[in-house]
């Protein structure tokens, strides 16, 4: 247990800061980085745990990986030179490691078996497990493989056409990384886009992919092109402090170089929305990514309603967007957001109560809550419920507490952002 007292903020805050590099996309760098034939070099990979996880599945392959603090050398033959491990995978508390990487161990001809902390063995696998059964790879597991530890025999895939019950950039990347291994082309249709750096990364290391309509479509092409990435800085790190910017009274703080791709700036748009001035500069694209400098300064929030296609462009964002919300004028619902219930934990459940211990008003729903703003939040003790993006919303809500904020536990923060409490001090002028 990690235990922390936060103080609240003496005054606006003000500045400049460069969050660390995207967890989505560095865990993808190293899986096509790994898959591709030739040196990827891989600079601002993020070296929170869940990343690190994913460079130790492939080491355990037996791929040449170097790491040194955020530059990353991957030196690869091609999967056709993986070996079977010889020991369980072990992803940790990474749900992206999992179900991604099944994707990828459906295609490998050996076996494998993976297992995960209490967090991700409580998270479905079977939205993964089903379509690649369907591709011809060989499950066992908890539940029919509905849960982790998972047993895997890949191999002799073959293409599908499939369309995503669930709203899920996991499950679709999942089943495209299956596609690099299957006869024929796979199709994966999905309702609504959720994030797209599969797509935009597959692209640069050569693959034989096209979109259309939501509608997603590859086909096998051995190996892939080595291809060095660049990682943009984390937008759903820096939600944090955009979301910090926006409600502690006079502040104007610089995120620097933050990913804007579309399917990820749910929260500028929501920002925005409820009233926070949100403007976007020096942008520019690498590899089919963009990223800019992302101002925001305090203006008075109004309640909003968040549903419907946003939801997978900010579903990580929604527990900081529920903090905003409390001070708002008026009140906010959110919905559709179900999914939130099967992250690291019920982040419906935790966001509520890590923040009516705080003094909020938050009615959970089945698929989202209903926030009643203008709240004067008091601080006490509170939960983190070991997820590090409950861990980040509680601390940024500590700034605008009356009194300190316990947490009961902050490690968790370390999955996702290492250096957070670095960040918070560089900014908050108490500190
Ligand atoms: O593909 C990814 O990198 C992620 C997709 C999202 O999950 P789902 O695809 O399950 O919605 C998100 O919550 C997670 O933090 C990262
Ligand atoms: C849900 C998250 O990650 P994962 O699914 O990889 O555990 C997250 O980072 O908020």
């Amino acid at each position: 247990m990690n235990e922390v007292t936060l103080t609240p903020a003496s005054g606006p805050l003000t500045g400049n800061l460069q969050v660390p590099g995207d967890k989505s996309i560095s865990h993808r760098a190293v899986i096509l980085g790994s898959l591709a034939r030739g040196t990827t070099n891989i600079t601002n990979f993020l070296t929170g745990e869940d990343c690190m996880r994913t460079i130790g599945a492939f080491r355990q392959f037996g791929v040449s990986i170097e790491q040194n603090d955020t530059s990353v050398k991957i030196n690869s033959n091609g999967p056709d030179d993986f070996k079977e491990p010889a020991e369980p995978l072990y992803y940790g508390n990474s749900g992206t490691t999992a179900r991604l990487m099944v994707g990828v161990l459906a295609g490998l001809p050996f076996f494998t078996s993976v297992y995960g902390d209490p967090s991700l063995a409580s998270r479905p696998m079977d939205r993964v497990v089903t379509p690649l059964k369907k591709m011809g790879a060989r499950f066992d597991g908890r539940s029919d493989g509905t849960y982790l530890p998972l047993a895997v025999r890949g191999g002799n895939l073959k293409g599908i056409h499939y369309i995503l019950p669930v709203k899920s950039a996991q499950v679709k990347s999942a089943i495209l990384f299956g596609g690099l291994f299957a006869e024929g082309p796979t199709e994966v249709i999905e309702k609504s886009p959720s994030r797209n750096h599969s797509e935009n990364m597959l692209r640069a290391f050569g693959a034989d992919i096209a979109e259309t309509n939501h509608r997603i479509r590859i086909t096998s092409q051995k190996p892939l092109t080595a291809a060095d990435v660049h990682v943009p800085g984390d937008i759903s790190s820096a939600a944090f402090f955009m979301t910090a910017a926006a409600i502690v009274p006079g502040s104007k703080l610089t995120l620097s170089n933050v990913g804007l791709n579309h399917t990820r700036t749910g929260i500028m748009d929501v920002l925005a929305e409820m009233g926070a001035s949100v403007d976007v500069s020096n942008k520019q694209t690498i590899g089919g990514e963009t990223f800019g400098d992302v101002t925001v300064t305090y203006q008075k929030l109004k309640g909003a309603v968040i549903e419907g296609d946003i939801i997978p462009r900010l579903i990580d964002e929604l527990p900081i967007i529920a903090l905003a919300a409390t001070q708002a004028e008026g009140e906010t619902v959110i919905r559709d957001a179900a999914e939130l219930r099967l992250k690291e934990t019920d982040r419906i459940k935790a966001t509520a109560d890590g923040l009516t211990r705080l003094g909020a008003q938050i009615k959970p729903t089945e698929d989202g809550m209903i926030i009643k703003g203008d709240a004067a939040l008091t601080g006490g003790k509170t939960a983190a419920y070991n997820d590090h993006r409950i861990a980040m919303m509680l601390s940024i809500a500590s700034l605008i507490t009356k009194q300190d904020v316990i947490i009961d536990d902050i490690s968790s923060i370390a999955i996702s952002y290492p250096e957070f409490f670095r960040d918070l001090q560089t900014i908050s002028s108490k500190r």
